[in-house]
């Protein structure tokens, strides 16, 4: 299997992203070649430390790059300012400077602080996505938005800071934990929801085979990959048509903020019931057919993934406390709410124009 390129064309900000198999063994190549020997810092987290800090190392070691690495702790609990502050005093401490490379080797927990402590560090510092998880391969490592959680709202605390280059190393992916993996397809069917009925379509029957299949893995990574590219390449700052990307995340936010950032419901499983109730409001709306939000439903199901509210552990605050909470999305205006809702699978579209005793009757029906 050849390794493909999908390149982001951002003017003086454009990169390459690098998809195949034996990636993380050719970092050093790839990164000399491009960057030269530059100085690089790694910020990883403990799992994928134990299983690929070692292979990164060698590849850099062997190409003559000088390399130190600091290991984070695992999990979306990291995203706060203790865990930035810490990376950006260590990075400080390593006398990084602004040609130097902070390379993130990690799910999107690390993609999005390591970024962020890039897009701060000096006034901003090169940095190399070297992404480990599926949804950081499909989605969190392209297109520049870094960041940190806090208690307040999702990714509230942040800045657009591209990357340089992405490697995505499919091989890397069959160290995941399953629940990790499932979670990480919940972004790749966003894809097919918001923008691509025929990818959906294939997702439907190659889906479930995807975790065995390096070959059907790789194309659902590149198609993800190149529709990311090019909504971001149109609307890099979220202007317009990138909100779509949003899908599923008003939703899916407020309940990752209630449940603590913590392991009852990992951010592509918020994605994943946040789908299914946008398709439910598009439906309430008479904006799509009812079957829509049932074959959503049935589609997450059959991959392992929630659909429901009532599928997350434990107690979840009352509907208006969500709705209240969702004031803090960055995709608010004026004070006004704005959702991707859709006309049918494959067909997303941004509005404010929620009928709200509609959103109360998805957020209870989803309870049941
Ligand atoms: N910046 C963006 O555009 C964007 C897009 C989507 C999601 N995100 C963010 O990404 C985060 C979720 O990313 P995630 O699902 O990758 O979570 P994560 O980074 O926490 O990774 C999930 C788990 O998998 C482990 N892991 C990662 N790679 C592994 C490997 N190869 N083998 C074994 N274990 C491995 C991690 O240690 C962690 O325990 C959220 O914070 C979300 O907000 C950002
Ligand atoms: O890249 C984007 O744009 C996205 O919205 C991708 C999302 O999957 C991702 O979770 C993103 O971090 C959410 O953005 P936010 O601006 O709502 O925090
Ligand atoms: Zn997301």
């Amino acid at each position: 299997m050849t390794i493909e390129t999908v390149h982001v064309d951002l003017g003086d900000r454009a990169y390459d992203v690098r998809i195949g198999r034996g990636l993380l063994y050719r970092a050093g190549t790839e990164i000399a070649a491009l960057f030269g020997r530059r100085r690089v810092a790694i910020l990883t987290d403990e799992n994928v430390a134990a299983l690929h800090l070692a292979s990164l190392q060698q590849s850099l070691a062997a190409t003559g790059i000088e390399a130190s690495a600091l290991v984070l702790p695992a999990g979306e609990a990291t995203k706060c300012w203790a865990e930035l502050g810490h990376a950006v005093e260590w990075l400080i401490s390593q006398r990084i400077e602004r040609k130097d490379l902070v390379v993130a080797l990690g799910g999107g927990v690390i993609g999005d602080l390591a970024g962020f402590a890039a897009a701060i560090l000096r006034r901003g510092v090169r940095f190399v996505q070297i992404p480990t998880s599926l949804l950081a391969q499909v989605d969190s490592s392209v297109g520049g938005k870094t960041g940190i959680n806090s208690p307040q709202g999702k990714n509230l605390i942040g800045s657009f800071h591209q990357p340089g280059l992405v490697l995505a190393d499919i091989d890397v992916l069959g160290t995941l934990e399953p629940r990790d993996f499932r979670a990480g397809y919940g972004e790749v069917a966003k894809y097919g929801l918001l923008g691509d009925e025929n990818f959906f379509d294939w997702l439907e029957k190659a889906g479930p085979q995807l975790a065995s299949d390096p070959m059907a893995l790789q194309r659902a990574v590149r198609h993800s990959v190149e529709m990311k590219a090019g909504i971001v390449q149109r609307d890099e700052t979220e202007q317009g048509e990138r909100a779509l990307l949003n899908l599923g995340h008003t939703f899916g936010h407020v309940l990752e903020s209630v449940t603590g950032y913590s392991d009852r419901l990992l951010h592509g499983e918020g994605v994943a019931i946040g789908c299914t109730l946008a398709f439910d409001l598009s439906a309430r709306m008479g904006l799509c057919s009812q079957e829509a939000p049932s074959r959503v439903a049935a589609h997450f199901a059959a991959m392992g993934l929630p659909s429901r509210i009532s599928d997350i552990a434990g107690e979840i605050p009352d509907n208006e406390t969500l709705i209240a909470m969702m004031g803090q999305d960055k995709k608010v205006q004026d004070g006004k709410l704005r959702f991707i809702l859709a006309r049918g699978i494959g067909d997303a579209f941004v509005t404010d124009a929620v009928d709200r005793d509609r959103l109360h009757e998805v957020l209870a029906a989803s309870r049941l």
